[in-house]
């Protein structure tokens, strides 16, 4: 396992449609020699053997750059490739069966959408990071509800990591920071466009310049 949590930065998800298999690692490689901080692994595709074999070429990807590699909804996968942790959403595996299933040193984020409720109870539970959003129009999940700005701010006093997601963009993302996100979480911001490189690069500068533009 690579190193815990990052304290701020780029959260680089993949996405099965956007990145054909035969490009997903490198598309990755790009982020990271860009800057990313973290990387998740989120594939709803049903072939197990296939997405362990993607998720071991991302963690031995992440791994080369000491980044942590998140897994995506499946604690088992995490736990079968040594991954560094796993994202869980409402109606996943809760965060403490993923505590026992991967132990003291995993890091796991959780969905709060845009309930500070939820992300109290959370933070007093096992989660290590909480995840608002989305914050705005969606091309990889339009139907995720959606979260004012404030909300981030408001979590600050909880004392976790807080991540936005939701159509975050390089134009767009500064406001976020402003509000207090301290990781950007992003798909098609980012790995939609020509040069995957350069936008994390920028996404990175963002919080070098404390998003002040
Ligand atoms: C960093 C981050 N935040 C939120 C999500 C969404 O998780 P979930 O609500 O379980 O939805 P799916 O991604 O599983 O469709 C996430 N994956 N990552
Ligand atoms: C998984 C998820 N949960 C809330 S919004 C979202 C999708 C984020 O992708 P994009 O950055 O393309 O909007
Ligand atoms: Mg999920």
């Amino acid at each position: 396992m690579t190193e815990r949590m990052p304290g701020q930065g780029l959260y680089a998800i993949t996405d099965s449609q956007l990145l054909p298999d035969d490009r997903i690692v490198d598309a990755v490689e790009q982020a990271l020699a860009g800057g990313a901080v973290m990387v998740q692994y989120r594939d709803k595709r049903p072939d197990d053997e296939l997405r362990r074999s993607i998720a071991e070429q991302l963690l031995a990807a992440c791994q080369r750059w000491g980044r942590p590699l998140i897994v995506n909804d499946d604690v088992a996968l995490a736990r079968q490739i040594g991954a560094d942790g796993v994202h869980l959403g409402l109606e996943d595996s809760t965060p403490e069966e993923a505590r026992e299933q991967l132990g003291p040193g995993a890091i796991i984020g959780v969905t709060c959408h845009d309930d500070l409720e939820r992300a109290r109870e959370q933070a007093s539970g096992s989660a290590d990071y909480l995840a608002f959003g989305r914050f705005f129009p969606s091309a990889t999940k339009g139907s995720a509800p959606s979260a004012s700005a404030d909300v981030l701010g408001q979590a600050g006093a909880l004392g976790l990591p807080r991540v936005a997601i939701g159509g975050i963009t390089t134009d767009n993302a500064p406001s976020l920071i402003r509000a207090g996100a301290d990781l950007i979480a992003v798909i098609h911001g980012l790995f939609s466009t020509q040069d995957i490189e350069a936008t994390a690069r920028e996404f990175t500068q963002l919080f070098a310049t404390g998003a002040s533009s």
